[in-house]
């Protein structure tokens, strides 16, 4: 036993984290009245804030977990806005070897961007195009992307199966996740209302929506 074991005394198995951290959400967020899917969800997301409040803002359009679940489970890729997302998705809970797509770092799109006089973020998702029909889109960093889609679909493009629309901060964050949960396209949304969200969280959705296992 090393000196740090003695005074700290912390857990160190990774399972036992995960079921006292599990346990501890489940006790203290209020998950009443939440679909048996969404609330899934969202205690992984609340896993990946620390913030059992998180229920609060939620919104969801009643079929987005089982949207997502059978597009997944049916072999479609994730898109997502940034490259943050992507990389916390965890590639053995996905059901069908599923592709996880972030175009951001693609070298197309400064030009792009220059061109469309947007972000990067908004004009990545020009590459998603070819992609987007029954995909699952999962947006955890940048207002523009979301606002971007919505104004694809509305202008004809391919519908995803669902839309996980997370992005965080303090310009467009409230309102892009506004737009989305007042889409009149059909599409399958699930938002945290406000300005909170993130990359972290979009992950844990996803990673919730593409495994049974907590
Ligand atoms: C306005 C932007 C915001 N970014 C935020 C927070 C974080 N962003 C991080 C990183 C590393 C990245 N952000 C970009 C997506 C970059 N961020 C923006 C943009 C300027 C515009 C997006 C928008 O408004 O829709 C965007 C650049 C662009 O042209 O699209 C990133 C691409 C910048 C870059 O490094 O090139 C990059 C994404 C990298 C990747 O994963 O692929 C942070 C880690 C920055 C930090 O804290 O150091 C952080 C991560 C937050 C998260 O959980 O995702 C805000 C706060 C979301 C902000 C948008 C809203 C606002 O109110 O300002």
């Amino acid at each position: 036993m090393t000196k740090y074991d003695q005074v700290y005394g912390y857990e160190k198995d990774g399972a036992e984290i995960y079921r006292r951290s599990f346990a501890t959400i489940r006790a203290e967020a209020d998950l009443t009245g939440l679909p048996d899917g969404v609330g899934r969800v969202a205690v992984r997301m609340i896993h990946a804030c620390g913030m059992v409040d998180l229920v609060e803002d939620l919104a969801y359009s009643p079929g987005v977990a089982e949207s997502a679940r059978e597009a997944l489970r049916a072999g479609a890729p994730v898109l997502c806005d940034v490259r943050m997302v992507a990389s916390g998705i965890t590639r053995s809970r996905l059901p069908a070897g599923n592709e996880v797509l972030c175009a951001l770092a693609d070298p197309a799109v400064p030009g792009l961007a220059d061109r469309l006089g947007t972000t990067r973020s908004a004009a990545a998702l020009e590459l998603w195009r070819d992609r987007l029909d029954g995909a699952v889109v999962a947006v955890g960093n940048a207002p523009t992307a979301l606002f971007r889609l919505l104004e694809m679909v509305r202008d004809g493009a391919a519908r995803p199966a669902a839309v996980i629309g997370v992005p965080v901060g303090f310009v467009g964050a409230a309102e892009s996740k506004d737009a989305l949960a007042a889409n009149p396209y059909g599409l399958e949304y699930l938002v945290v209302r406000g300005r909170r969200g993130g990359s972290a969280m979009a992950a844990a959705a996803v990673n919730a929506l593409a495994s049974e296992r907590e």
